[in-house]
């Protein structure tokens, strides 16, 4: 297992963060530029020593504050890839490899036969006399992992791996990365500020905000319970908080949405406790502050007016209109709409076929109505 604890600050900026991992796990790190992902690296690598806490993998401690370990880099069996990968431009394909190895005084023979099976691991075999210049950026990030593995690292640290791709070398090269990961299984930290990453690769996702990590989980714990705005952004959900006025039933409540900053009139949601429904979790007091999630999907568009069970319907006027692409499954065209409503500060969400919304002529500024079920809202502590 990985068990990290780091503390340190510059100037204003203070990351605090602790998690652990299981061996051969793959961990991301997501969050906005600037939130600490990549001091985390550096500081678990030892480029950089924190001034409190510890890292310890498969119970060898490699920094304890309280036990004053400090284990230099070069000494840590972590593989380290940058996120514009730092290769050699000088040296081909394999003597890029090799280079740690070299670093490290093993036989010719050693570094020979590492070299060659990173380079397999990596399907580069036939490139290797090839300087970094002669490679797409895809073969050159295969190469940096390759570097990294050539060490055996027991911990693999990668900084944006995809950052420095073009959109559509990103999408194939994903792909590659997430066999790759699943390969060679081991435990690897993974920093990326994109989302769809974090769905992809992720045993668990740890969010990170200010130096702080501010939610933990798997995929569907962020998606189905946010606990910020910004992790609801991210996951693309409509997210709100707001407090339980009453009580129609066991599960179903009524929550008071606040007054916004600029001064939208406060309103209210009908949603359920999903929890409560599901597993029978303790029933939240009145005037508790919840959360409240809507996936975008289950909000229906009107023209006018609407009649119908829907509980909850808004008055709004549409903000923008985004193509997000196909549904699974469906060559149909996806959008989503955002709405500003008029009863609240909360935009709202709702994504719709292409189709439906040039049936109903859709158009920015344009005054609509959304609705969704009080089933659909999903409220928890
Ligand atoms: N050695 C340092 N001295 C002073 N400030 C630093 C140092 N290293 C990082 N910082 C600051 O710490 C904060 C976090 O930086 P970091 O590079 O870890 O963020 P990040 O989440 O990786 O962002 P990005 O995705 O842009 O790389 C930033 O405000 C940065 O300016």
């Amino acid at each position: 297992m990985l068990d990290v604890a780091l503390c340190v600050h510059f100037d204003t900026f203070q990351l605090n963060i602790a998690f652990t991992a299981q061996t051969g796990q793959t961990t991301i790190l997501l969050g906005e530029s600037g939130a600490g992902k990549s001091t985390v690296l550096r500081l678990l690598a030892g480029l950089q020593l924190p001034e409190q806490g510890h890292i310890i993998l498969d119970n060898v401690p490699y920094y304890d504050s309280t036990r004053h370990i400090v284990i230099p880099p070069q000494a840590r069996p972590f593989g380290y890839v940058f996120q514009d990968y730092v290769l050699f431009p000088h040296l081909t394909v394999f003597e890029n490899i090799a280079f740690g190895l070299r670093a490290q005084h093993l036989p010719r023979s050693i570094i020979r036969q590492r070299t060659g099976e990173a380079l397999e691991r990596v399907r580069l075999g036939e490139l290797a006399s090839r300087l970094p210049a002669q490679l797409s950026g895809g073969q050159q990030q295969r190469v940096a992992i390759a570097r990294a593995l050539a060490l055996r690292p027991q911990l693999l640290l990668l900084d944006e791996p995809l950052a420095a791709l073009d959109v559509q070398t990103r999408r194939e090269v994903r792909q590659e990365l997430r066999q790759l990961l699943r390969e060679i299984a081991v435990t690897t930290l993974f920093v990326t500020h994109h989302y769809l990453d974090g769905l992809l690769f992720g045993d668990q996702i740890l969010v990170m905000d200010h130096g702080q990590l501010i939610q933990q989980g798997a995929q569907r714990e962020l998606r189905e319970y946010p606990r910020s705005t910004y992790i609801a952004e991210l996951v693309g959900v409509n997210f709100l908080r707001g407090r339980i006025i009453h009580y129609e039933n066991p599960t179903t409540c009524i929550i008071q949405l606040p007054h916004g900053a600029t001064g939208g009139a406060s309103t209210t949601v009908v949603a359920t406790l999903k929890d409560r429904a599901e597993m029978g979790t303790a029933l939240p007091e009145r005037e508790q502050e919840v959360f409240v999630v809507i996936d975008p999907r289950s909000i229906t568009l009107h023209q006018t007016p609407p009649e119908g069970s829907a509980r909850n319907i808004f008055q709004g006027s549409i903000i923008h209109i985004l193509q997000v692409g196909t549904s699974n499954g469906s060559h149909e065209g996806i959008v989503r709409v955002s709405i500003q409503l008029q009863q609240s500060d909360a935009p709202l969400t709702a994504e719709i076929t292409e189709a439906s919304a040039l049936r109903m002529g859709l158009s920015e500024q344009q005054t609509i109505y959304a609705t969704f079920k009080a089933s659909e809202a999903n409220a928890y502590l």
